[in-house]
Order: C-alpha cells, then sequence, then structure tokens
C-alpha cells in the first residue's frame, strides 16, 4: 500500500562516486550512448551487448567494524577501515538507525500480521479495510485520515497499543523507549510529520510501511521499504522482509505451511531461518543483510553478512521473478519475453519488494514488471530496492535502459514501459531487446 514519508530536513549533496558505473553499468543517462528507440522513445541502452562477464563487487570498499565504544560504524569511504575520508559522507549514523528502525517495524507488522491471521485463519484477511481505490488497507499502516476520524476511534486505540507494545522493547534493537507510552496525540502527530513530496532538492526519507498488502493480508511475503533520498537520488536503502526465508526454495511452499513448520521447530534466536534485513548505501559497492530480531533476541551486527547478485548469465539457468497480481504486471507479456530471451525456469511470482531482495542475494536473476498503460509506479515501491541490487552488484534500469528517476516528486515520472532489474549487464541487454522486439505486437 501507499508509502509514508517522513519529512524534509536539510539538504545534503550525495558525495560518493557511482560504483555502478565503476562496473560498466549505466547510473544516469550521460552514462549511455543516447539511442533512439522506437516510437521515438530516448533510449540510454547500449546498442551491442556487454561482455559476458559476472558482475564485480568492489570487495574492500566497504567495511563493518566493530569498536568498543561503538558496536557497529558503516563505514564506506573507499578507504577500508577507517581509511581516509576525503571529506566524503559514510551515512553511518543514518544506515545505524535506519536498520535498528526497520527491525522494529518488522516486529510491529509481524505481530499485526499474526493477529490478522488469527482473527480470519481461513482467508487470512482478518482486520483488512479497503480503500475506494480497492486496495486492502491494514492497521499496519492507517493514514490520520482514518484513524482521526469518529469512526477509527477503535481503531487508533489499536494502532496506539500495537506501536507501545513495540517502543517498550526498543532497547532489544538498540534504541531508546519514550519515557512513557505514546498516547493517539502523538501517534497522530507522528503519522501528519510524514508531509515530504520529495522532489529534486533536499533530503527526505521515503517509507512504504508494508509494501505488498496483499501478501501481508494472506499471511504471505511482503516488506517494508526504507530509503534517503537526496537531491533526487537514492543513497541509502533498507528492505525488511520478516517472512522471507533463507532458503530460496521455501519461497514456493505457501506461507501457511511455512507458520506449521515454525511451530513444530521454532527458530533460535539469531538462526537465518526466516526473516531478513537488507541494507545498502550507494557507492560502496556492497549490500548486507542481518536477520530479523525475533521475539527472544537482540539487534547484533555480528550477524550481518555480505550479499552478492548471482553470477549467472546464460538464460537457461536463470530465473526471472515478477508480481503475483496479473493486474499490476502482464504475466503474459513477461512470459513471451522469457521464451525470446531463452529463459526455461518457472517464473517466482512473489508479493512485493521481496523480488528486489531475491535479485540481490542471488536467489534469482531478473526481476520484470509492466503494468497496464496509465498506471503511474510510484518512489516508495522501489527506492530501496534499486539501491540495494545495484550495490549488490546489479542493474535496475527501466525498459528503454534510463535509471529509475527519483527525483520527481511521488512518482517515477517518464518511465519507459516497465522496470527491468537484473544481476548482470549481460542478461538486462537481452531483456531489453526482446522488449524492443515484441512491445509494438504486445497490447500493453
Ligand atoms: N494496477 C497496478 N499496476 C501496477 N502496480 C500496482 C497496481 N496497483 C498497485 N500497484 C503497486 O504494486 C505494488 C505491489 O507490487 P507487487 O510487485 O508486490 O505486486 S503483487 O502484489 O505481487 O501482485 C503495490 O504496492 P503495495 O500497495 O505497497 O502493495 C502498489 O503500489
Ligand atoms: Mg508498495
Amino acid at each position: 500500500m501507499g508509502g509514508l514519508r517522513l519529512s524534509a530536513w536539510a539538504a545534503a549533496p550525495s558525495p560518493c562516486p557511482s560504483s555502478a558505473t565503476a562496473r560498466g553499468f549505466p547510473r544516469s543517462p550521460s552514462d549511455w550512448r543516447g539511442l533512439r528507440g522506437r516510437r521515438g522513445r530516448s533510449r540510454c541502452a547500449p546498442s551491442s551487448p556487454p561482455s559476458a562477464s559476472p558482475a564485480l563487487s568492489l570487495g574492500a570498499a566497504g567495511r563493518l567494524r566493530v569498536g568498543a565504544d561503538r558496536e557497529w560504524l558503516w563505514d564506506c569511504r573507499g578507504g577500508g577501515l577507517g581509511g581516509g575520508g576525503g571529506g566524503k559522507k559514510d551515512y553511518a549514523k543514518e544506515m545505524e538507525a535506519a536498520v535498528r528502525v526497520v527491525q522494529v517495524a518488522c516486529t510491529l507488522c509481524q505481530r499485526v500480521q499474526d493477529s490478522l491471521l488469527l482473527a480470519d485463519p481461513g482467508s487470512g484477511s482478518g482486520g483488512v479495510h479497503s480503500k475506494l481505490d480497492r486496495s486492502p488497507v491494514t492497521v499496519a499502516e492507517e493514514d490520520d485520515k482514518t484513524l482521526s476520524s469518529s469512526d477509527g476511534t477503535a481503531l487508533l486505540e489499536s494502532v496506539v497499543a500495537a506501536v507501545n507494545g513495540c517502543l517498550v522493547e526498543a532497547p532489544k534493537y538498540g534504541l531508546r523507549s519514550p519515557e512513557k507510552d505514546l498516547g493517539p496525540h502523538d501517534v497522530l502527530q507522528a503519522i501528519r510529520k510524514c508531509s515530504s513530496t520529495g522532489g529534486p532538492k533536499g533530503r527526505f526519507w521515503v517509507l512504504d510501511p508494508v509494501d505488498g498488502t496483499l501478501g501481508f493480508v494472506r499471511g504471505d511475503q511482503y516488506a517494508i521499504a526504507l530509503a534517503l533520498i537526496e537531491d533526487g537520488e537514492v543513497v541509502l536503502g533498507v528492505l525488511g522482509c520478516p517472512n522471507y526465508p533463507m532458503k530460496k526454495e521455501w519461497l514456493n511452499y505457501h506461507q501457511r505451511y511455512y507458520r506449521l513448520m515454525s511451530k513444530v521447530a521454532p527458530p533460535t534466536s539469531g538462526s537465518w531461518n526466516k526473516g531478513c534485513v537488507m541494507y545498502a548505501h550507494k557507492g560502496c559497492g556492497q549490500a548486507w543483510m542481518q536477520p530479523l530480531v525475533h521475539d527472544f533476541g537482540m539487534l547484533s551486527w555480528h550477524n550481518s553478512r555480505e550479499v552478492q547478485v548471482s553470477s549467472v548469465s546464460d538464460p537457461v539457468s536463470a530465473t526471472f521473478c515478477e508480481p503475483v497480481e496479473k493486474a499490476n504486471s502482464s504475466h503474459s507479456f513477461t512470459a513471451g519475453l522469457a521464451h525470446s530471451v531463452g529463459l526455461r525456469n518457472q517464473p517466482l511470482r512473489v508479493y512485493s519488494m521481496v523480488k528486489y531482495a531475491a535479485i540481490a542475494r542471488g536467489d534469482a536473476e531478473i526481476f520484470m514488471k509492466f503494468a497496464r498503460a496509465g498506471y503511474k509506479e510510484k518512489i516508495w515501491d522501489h527506492a530501496a530496492g534499486v539501491v540495494i541490487i545495484q550495490e549488490a552488484g546489479g542493474v535496475v534500469t527501466d525498459a528503454g535502459g534510463c535509471p529509475l528517476d527519483f527525483s520527481r516528486g511521488v512518482y517515477l515520472e517518464g518511465l519507459d514501459r516497465g522496470i527491468i532489474a537484473c544481476s548482470g549487464a549481460l542478461l538486462h541487454w537481452r531483456i531489453l531487446q526482446a522488449v524492443d522486439a515484441s512491445w509494438n505486437s504486445s497490447t500493453l
């Protein structure tokens, strides 16, 4: 569902060099040879295929440092441990806060999801309200209009209780709890602060509190996506994927089966059983993942490990992800593309930005989304995922090969046809070619 945007604060220029460009991937339109595509589109994609070599990681550029005075420092200044910063910004504070906060949000959402399923175990959609656009809205992401209406009093009370229930456990995540419980007014005020409308200048956080709402209400996959945008560029992304299993094969099992299994053998503290938080900072050349903090655990940076995109470049062995709902992306068009490119595996259909996480973690190679004409993609549905895939070694563009433009408000304005994220440049190039070859005969 819709993303709440946290209020803007002072603008700061983005200082780090583009690691994606260093790998030979396009980062800005000027990195590409400008070409004119069919139907007069501006093209960003190169006309000849890139080399088949797997995506490179910038290796030593980013580090996790464990110190006595401070448990964790995100150091991504190109010089390794504590190496010359040269005035470059490392986003250590922002990253640390964002990961901790997303961990708390994951706990809150998991509790709400559990209670939704308990309330209506059959359909997995108890406690769900519907909005005019017929998309589901849940207690986990109510807006302030609904909550402050006279009909919303009981709902507001349950939201406040859920929020306080998590905040009291803040120390578990390395955060301070408020001195006293928040009241309804405090919660509404916090929601109302989310008033930024984005744009090309300044600095703001963009949040999708529950991405993949359908998956959420069905007890399946969903994500909590938080990104920091500076002067129109995504500089930091954190993706919480509370139901994302550590083994990719498990994604194919229905979530209910997984829930049953978890009851038989509950995950142990710090285990890599289910649920993870991924994060990356632009220009770092590395992306990271840590397990979800479960009820009995504590957040520990020692559990973080680096993730990288898959090195598979042969379409025969590659897997592509796409939305579950046909209404959100044309399954028939992607099936045609898959056939023409030589993809043989069944598509991985999974709700939410977990698709981005799957590419970043090397569980799949391609993500394609082709929404129906007229649908405008929103920045909060992509920002965090894009930076994480890029820093894990992948490439994300629209179907014309241009980078997604996060500088034009809440929508990805100017998006050419669809979104293509790939683990490597060669697969990406092949998909772009296939889109061009079949677009005019498609019904999209
Ligand atoms: N009609 C239509 N076309 C294209 N895209 C749409 C459409 N409707 C919604 N959305 C947006 O898609 C987000 C869900 O995308 P997913 O990739 O998770 O799709 S799916 O649920 O797996 O089918 C979903 O995000 P959430 O609302 O956060 O779930 C929407 O922002
Ligand atoms: Mg969303």
